[in-house]
């Protein structure tokens, strides 16, 4: 592939994906709203754009052949926090996208698009939208851009809803926990796919508690490798006994599930442990 653009590059996942994404094509962008990020690989530059500005993202993703789209806010807030980089800031990828003629989206969508199912119920990736948050509908929203973009222009997408990449701190992560190596497999995979049309995939690791079904996604050929299981005994023997009646346990969302809207999902998740440092 000639180019590649990234944005939400300077975030922690996109720092994660940086590296690995300048090798699979000759001139690779990263992008996001931050001021710049470090150690550039070879074939890489760094463009600071506003991805709620349209005109920014049509001349940012000129001559590209896909974008993988990490920059939004990862977490719920306010409806007018929400509404420019997470509903608007889709749109305006998807529109420079088809208007450079791209070939494909590849999209960081989240578990909280369905996380009002019960954790009783293994869903596939055809499970109705759930959103838990107004977070979770901006990922809604995004995955039906996505739909409406290929059935009526043609331009691919890859919708991958992460469930928690991070380093397992809580009972639920044993289960939820996609690895970085996973990661990065999964978007490989997602690229280098050659025909996608608009697919929906969860990333999740190799897990034996994973709570969702990638089986109707077999054609990305995504064969993660990590499984969280190995800590399972150390979280479970410190994480005391979990509340049958609160939805933060029941639902796939997680504390996502349980919190009012707008306020933040993650005040109860211990996510930085694992930071290392790669903002
Ligand atoms: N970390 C996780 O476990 C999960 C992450 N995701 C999604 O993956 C993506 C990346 O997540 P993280 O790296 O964890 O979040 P992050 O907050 O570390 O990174 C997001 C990046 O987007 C950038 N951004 C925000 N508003 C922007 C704007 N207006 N213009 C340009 N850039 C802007 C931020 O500056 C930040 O660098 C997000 O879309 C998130 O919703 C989905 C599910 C789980
Ligand atoms: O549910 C989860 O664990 C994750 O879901 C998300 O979409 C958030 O962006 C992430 O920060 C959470 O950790």
């Amino acid at each position: 592939m000639k180019k590649l653009v990234l944005t939400g590059a300077a975030g922690r996942l996109g720092s994660y994906l940086r590296e690995p994404l300048s090798q699979l094509c000759d001139e690779f962008v990263s992008s996001d709203i931050a001021d710049n990020v470090s150690n550039l690989a070879q074939n890489e530059t760094y463009v600071k754009a506003d991805i709620t500005d349209l005109d920014a993202m049509t001349t940012l993703l000129e001559g590209a052949d896909m974008v993988v789209h990490f920059g939004a806010v990862g977490d719920e807030a306010p409806m007018d926090v929400l509404w420019g980089p997470n509903f608007y800031g889709a749109y305006t990828v998807w529109e420079a996208a088809y208007r450079n003629k791209l070939r494909r989206v590849v999209y960081a969508s989240s578990i909280h698009a369905v996380g009002m199912h019960k954790k009783t119920d293994f869903i596939g990736i055809d499970a109705p939208h759930k959103p838990d948050t107004f977070y979770g509908l901006a990922k809604c929203f995004a995955e039906d851009l996505a739909s409406l973009y290929w059935d009526k222009r043609g331009l691919e997408s890859v919708c991958m809803r992460i469930l928690s990449c991070a380093q397992p701190t809580n009972s639920r992560a044993v289960g939820t926990w996609l690895s970085y190596d996973d990661l990065i497999h999964m978007v490989e995979r997602a690229i280098n796919t050659p025909i996608t049309g608009f697919s929906v995939v969860y990333g999740v690791s190799n897990n034996d508690r994973a709570p969702v079904d990638n089986a109707k996604a077999q054609h990305l050929g995504y064969r993660p490798k990590d499984n969280g299981e190995q800590f399972a005994a150390e979280i479970y023997s410190t994480d005391g006994p979990l509340d049958p009646h609160d939805p933060a346990n029941t639902h796939h969302g997680g504390p996502f599930a349980a919190v009012e809207l707008g306020n933040s999902g993650m005040a109860h998740l211990n996510l930085d442990t694992d930071d290392t440092g790669k903002h």
